[in-house]
């Protein structure tokens, strides 16, 4: 199943650099596996913004709550999801 996934990241002025730091570093590493497992398959910046568009591709909602979860900015981004099925005028045949 794949889906749309809005990240907004809104992390308070005051936590220490060394924390975000240590955050983000997590973020990345958890994100790059997830990504080399073909569970994030793309991972957009929205430009201007401290925020991204993904896409994941999962078995179902379960795995995708387990996963978005898990990162370690989670508590610190408002999430937005949006299921995606395959369109009727798209030419690619091995998506969704
Ligand atoms: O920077 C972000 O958009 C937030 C998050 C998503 C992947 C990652 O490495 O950080």
């Amino acid at each position: 199943m794949l889906f749309q996934v809005e990240m907004v990241v809104k992390l308070p002025p005051d936590i220490p650099a060394e924390q975000t730091a240590d955050i983000k570093m997590k973020e990345k590493v958890y994100a790059q596996e997830l990504q080399r497992q073909g569970k994030w398959r793309h991972l957009w910046r929205v430009a201007g913004s401290y925020a991204n568009v993904s896409i994941f591709d999962v078995t179902d909602n379960a795995e995708l709550q387990d996963l978005i979860s898990s990162l370690p900015l989670f508590p610190y981004m408002d999430i937005q999801v949006k299921p995606l099925c395959r369109h009727p005028s798209s030419i690619r045949e091995n998506d969704a």
